[in-house]
């Protein structure tokens, strides 16, 4: 892929995510740049990664050809504004922000720029992210495949023609690995209250959560509840557990998280 000069304006745990896995990937450290207000972060991917940093946004945004708007959705209006004071024009804007529409942030950044929204997740960090892609008409095939070879590097991306599917994207990947992760505190506890020690009932759920996981990528050819149904003896233990999941509403309760990320999606459309 292209070697662009990239600046993250806003140097958080997800720029860090992505910058973590573009540095693995062999993206050259030279040419990324994280502005940041405040110092640890900076000096911590600067130490972990020989990338460059800045307090400055207006410096790094200046010496950069793609700009990573990287900063929490209610501070992004002050931080575009702030943006304008650099002649922006010829730059491609990659947006990471939840609920923020793609016309907000033109109308923020004061032009009509090339703009990608995007939606990672933190597993990128490893190189297995999952991130959804939104380019409106004015992006060039050229910085359409750039914006997909980056976020690229960090794992497997889909684009979606529609805008709105970027809050399905938000339910779905996005958010989602913090769903996994509260599932498998739960499973924590209970083997904890079963009498394990914290490191055993550690390895016990992640061991599985990991092999359940490889099992679903390397059979792309079964589907997931062919994959459950190989676990689940007839009237035996998986089969009593997956009951008491079912007869309590599982599918229920997870359609409704998914539908309550999107609601908030929107009324962050609507707030920033
Ligand atoms: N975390 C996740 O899993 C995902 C997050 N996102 C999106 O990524 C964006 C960032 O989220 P996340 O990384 O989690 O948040 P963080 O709070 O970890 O990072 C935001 C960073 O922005 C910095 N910041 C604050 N003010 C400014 C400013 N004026 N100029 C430049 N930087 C500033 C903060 O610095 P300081 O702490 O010093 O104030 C902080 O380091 C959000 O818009 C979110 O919607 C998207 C997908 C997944
Ligand atoms: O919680 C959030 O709003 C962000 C977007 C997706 C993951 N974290």
């Amino acid at each position: 892929m292209q070697h662009r000069k990239i600046a993250f304006i806003g140097a958080g745990n997800m720029s860090r995510s992505i910058i973590s896995g573009m540095v693995s990937s062999g993206y050259p450290a030279e040419a990324i740049t994280a502005a940041n207000p405040s110092r640890p972060k900076l000096d911590a991917l600067s130490n972990d990664f020989g990338i460059n940093i800045t307090q400055d946004n207006l410096e790094a945004v200046r010496n950069a050809e793609v700009v990573v708007l990287a900063v929490k959705p209610q501070l992004m209006e002050e931080v575009c504004k702030h943006l304008q004071q650099a002649d922006l024009n010829g730059k491609l804007f990659v947006s990471i922000a939840a609920g923020i529409k793609a016309a907000r942030l033109q109308q923020m950044l004061g032009g009509d720029y090339p703009l990608v929204r995007t939606m990672p997740n933190t597993p990128s960090a490893l190189g297995k992210g999952m991130t959804g892609l939104y380019a409106d008409s004015q992006v060039s095939d050229t910085d359409r495949s750039f914006a997909g070879d980056l976020l690229g590097q960090v794992g497997d991306v889909a684009w979606v023609d529609e805008e709105d599917m970027i809050n399905g994207v938000i339910a779905a990947a996005g958010s989602s690995p913090a769903y996994f992760f509260l599932f498998l505190e739960s499973m924590q506890d209970e083997a904890l209250r079963m009498g394990f020690d914290r490191e055993t009932s550690r390895k016990l759920v992640q061991q599985a959560c990991l092999g359940a996981a490889e099992m679903v990528c390397q059979n792309q050819d079964l589907e997931l509840s062919e994959l459950r149904a190989q676990v689940t003896s007839k009237a035996g233990t998986t089969a009593a557990a997956l009951n008491h999941f079912e007869d309590n509403g599982i599918r229920e309760l997870v359609s409704g998280a998914m539908q309550a990320a999107v609601t908030r999606a929107k009324e962050m459309s609507d707030e920033f």
